[in-house]
């Protein structure tokens, strides 16, 4: 890897984030190439510097080209970052492995856990790729992409086991408008973004019932104890739990309308199905998958996961939002730090 900016990074895919991140990138000094699905898309990116399907209206940097060809995407690409759904991304990276340069640095954008093998996203690209630790790294923090895009202030973590990779990388994504911060505890934040989705989720479905912000509050406040109790459990530094990628993602998704795990937890309490708000958007939203692989997880390490286990049941349709608050509310009491 290149350790000044100027270095070609590699983006799959272009949707939200991976369109809204390559705006840092490119901002950063790097040249992206954005990987699409659809020729379509990559070509409006091409002719009209702008990804009308997932953010109409924002232009892109001269710098961001776009292409359908992944093997034309990773040649020369020093950093590949990856923004798919995380239950396809097993299957994509498959696909796109044999392109990417052997130095090259695998950068995960995705907050979810998969389905079934219950692997985090840093271990998928391990065993699909075969890089080590000092090549795989994740980025995550309070990131909307539509804030993002419009270049609004934020911050976020570069999280790497080897820290020099993680300075580089910082390097590589530090944009005017984007600050991020290195750490060494990818567990750490890959558990707290793929959690504060489920959360999302929870506090969605308060807002849907029509609750306020003592409600909101409670849950987002018991919800990071629960992450925080499964991370530890894993070998997380809490203090990860505590910073951007833990409180501050939480905060945003748990608060602001653009969250899309948000908004699928208030049509849930508004009584939609999940089948239903599936058929209404194209737009992932993690937390309504990774509710059942977290839940699992944390059975898995003898952890107590109720807001996990009682989104899983209101996502798989065999409670109410109601029913779920009724039951959060009647269980044992105890200790608040037990
Ligand atoms: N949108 C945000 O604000 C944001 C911020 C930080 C992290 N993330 C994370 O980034 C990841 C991607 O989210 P997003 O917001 O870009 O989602 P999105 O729904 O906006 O876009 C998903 C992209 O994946 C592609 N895709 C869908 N199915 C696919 C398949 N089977 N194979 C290959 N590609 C497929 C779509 O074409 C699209 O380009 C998620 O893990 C999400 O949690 C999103
Ligand atoms: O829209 P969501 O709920 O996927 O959240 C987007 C980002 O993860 C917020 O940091």
């Amino acid at each position: 890897m290149t350790s000044a900016p100027h270095g070609k990074v590699a983006v799959f895919s272009a949707g939200s984030w991976g369109t809204a991140f390559s705006i840092v990138l490119a901002d950063a000094g790097n040249d992206v190439t954005l990987w699409a699905r659809r020729p379509e898309v990559a070509d409006a990116i091409n002719a009209r510097h702008e990804n009308v399907d997932y953010l109409p209206g924002i232009e892109l940097p001269p710098n961001v080209d776009a292409t359908t060809d992944a093997e034309k995407a990773l040649h020369g690409a020093d950093v590949v970052v990856l923004a798919t759904p995380s239950q396809t991304l097993r299957e994509n990276l498959t696909e796109w492995a044999p392109h990417i340069e052997d130095d090259a640095v695998i950068v995960s954008l995705m907050k979810g856990v998969e389905l079934g093998s219950l692997n985090r996203m840093s271990e998928v690209i391990h065993q699909v790729t075969g890089a080590g630790p000092e090549r795989i790294a994740v980025i995550s923090g309070p990131n909307l992409a539509k804030e993002i895009a419009r270049r609004e202030p934020a911050a976020s973590v570069v999280a790497c086991a080897d820290e020099e990779v993680a300075k580089r990388l910082q390097q590589r994504c530090h944009s005017p408008a984007f600050r991020p911060y290195t750490s060494v505890d990818v567990l750490g934040c890959e558990l707290g973004g793929a959690y504060k989705n489920v959360v999302g989720l929870a506090v969605g479905m308060a807002v849907g019932l029509g609750f306020g912000d003592n409600t909101t509050a409670s849950i987002i406040t018991r919800g990071l104890a629960e992450t925080a109790r499964l991370a530890m459990k894993l070998g997380a530094n809490p203090l990860t739990l505590m910073g951007l990628a833990g409180l501050g993602d939480l905060v945003a998704t748990c608060s602001s309308p653009l969250s899309r795990n948000r908004s699928f937890g208030e049509k849930l309490g508004q009584g939609m199905t999940t089948e239903e708000i599936y058929a209404s958007t194209r737009q992932v939203a993690e937390g309504a998958k990774s509710c059942s692989s977290l839940r699992a997880l944390a059975e898995q390490y003898g952890c107590d996961a109720p807001v996990a286990r009682y989104v899983d049941e209101v996502v798989a349709g065999t409670m109410t939002a109601q029913d779920m608050m009724d039951a959060v509310l009647a269980r044992d009491t105890k200790a608040e730090t037990d």
